[in-house]
């Protein structure tokens, strides 16, 4: 029997030595300092925002590899040349069980079942390999554990819950994966057989067995995604795995496996109730994002789309923000009778640009307004202007 999980509970990013995305993290994107541990050569730090937490793991000293393989707690070492998000952390009711499962599956077991306490209570928790390039997830069974955040870390005195900065993070939305080539099924069935993910069409196009392929006007991609067990589709997270299929290596994916130096997290989507008032707010921190092609707010309708939804163009085109309207079971082309029907399900998005100093791990900001997938519109909308950003950069 598969594992059941639910949303995870923190997303790892580690760093080499002096890079300083933790303050950057804080400062720009508003995530609340909230417990730390410290030795004499790395430092983790958690960052929050509503419930999505980001484990920020630093070395404070020179040297690629640590000494110990639990330098890190609750994460192996993934000896990051540069930044990378390479762990996610889902709570689980039987870590041994499932570690021993997971084993029998022929996964490998990074860190073997452990225990911590302290004054708060006890945690238990272990690390799996994924298939997925550098990627690992801790399970963790924090039930018995009333602490602030997990043994071995210090609360950070003062760290306030932020509110009135008008940014409104909820959780995690989904992860994005990209994998090497003909590496998405792969990576798709083991989530399933493992972890007990539900498959997810993306889009009303999808074809379960096929995946949603994205070709034409320069796009080759195949995704394909998963749904965790728990939750409902509103309370889940979603997995999504990308694979390049153009021919010609300069994309946001193939970019990614090279820069990256394989396969491993390439965005993480932020849940907003709020995306103009947050990215208004991000952007003033100094967060930039990618904007659209001026195209995609005057082509095909989209500006009667966005009115539809009862958004104004003029303020979403400013921001940068894209919105499509399809929705699970719609025939035809999104927004062409948006008009008649203000109360349609449809969803807001806005990505950053690159976060460490490579073209690896971004971000996106995700505001669901009923409608629990992806609009085509708005991934051929990143993939060009991703496309102008890289073209900038040569
Ligand atoms: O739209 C999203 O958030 C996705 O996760 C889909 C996606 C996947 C990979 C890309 O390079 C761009 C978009």
């Amino acid at each position: 029997m598969a594992a059941s999980l639910s949303r995870p509970c923190f997303i790892s990013l580690h760093l080499p030595y002096r890079q300083g995305w933790a303050q950057h993290l804080a400062n720009a994107f508003r995530f609340q300092p909230v417990a730390v541990r410290e030795t004499p050569r790395v430092r983790q730090l958690a960052l929050r925002r509503g419930s999505a937490v980001f484990l920020v793991n630093e070395r404070l000293a020179p040297g690629s590899a640590s000494t110990s393989s639990q330098e890190f707690l609750y994460d192996v070492d993934p000896q990051p040349a540069l930044g990378t998000a390479s762990n996610v952390c889902f709570e689980v009711d039987d870590v041994l069980g499932l570690c021993k499962r997971l084993q029998s599956q022929g996964c490998s077991l990074l860190v073997p079942p452990t225990e911590l306490r302290d004054d708060g209570g006890s945690v238990t928790y272990g690390v799996v390999s994924s298939v997925v390039g550098n990627i690992s997830h801790t399970l963790l069974d924090r039930s018995c554990y009333q602490g602030p955040f997990l043994p071995g870390f210090q609360l950070i005195q003062g760290a306030l819950s932020a509110t009135g900065d008008g940014i409104e993070i909820t959780h995690f939305d989904h992860i994005t994966y990209v994998c090497p080539r003909g590496g998405a099924r792969a990576a798709l069935d083991w989530y399933q057989r493992c972890f007990g993910f539900h498959r997810f069409l993306l889009n009303p196009q999808e074809s379960p067995a096929e995946g949603y392929v994205l070709g034409g006007q320069g796009v080759g991609m195949l995704l394909l995604a998963l749904q965790s067990a728990q939750g409902t589709p509103a309370h889940g997270c979603k997995l999504v795995f990308a694979e390049s299929l153009s021919r010609n290596g300069t994309n946001q994916v193939d970019t990614f496996l090279e820069q990256h130096g394989g396969a491993g997290i390439q965005h993480v989507g932020l849940c907003t109730t709020d995306i103009v008032t947050t990215t208004r707010a991000l952007q003033q921190q100094g967060v930039r994002f990618f904007t659209p092609p001026a195209t995609y707010y005057s082509q095909g309708g989209k500006a009667e789309e966005i009115r539809g939804a009862g958004q104004d163009p003029h303020m979403l085109a400013e921001l940068g923000i894209l919105l499509d309207t399809t929705v699970p079971g719609d025939k035809g082309r999104p927004g062409t009778d948006a008009t008649e029907s203000p109360s349609q399900e449809y969803l807001m998005q806005i990505f950053t640009h690159p976060i460490f100093s490579e073209e690896t791990f971004f971000l996106e900001l995700i505001d669901r307004r009923g409608a629990p997938g992806f609009g085509e519109g708005n991934i051929r909308a990143l993939w060009k202007a991703v496309q102008v950003y890289m073209d900038q950069q040569q």
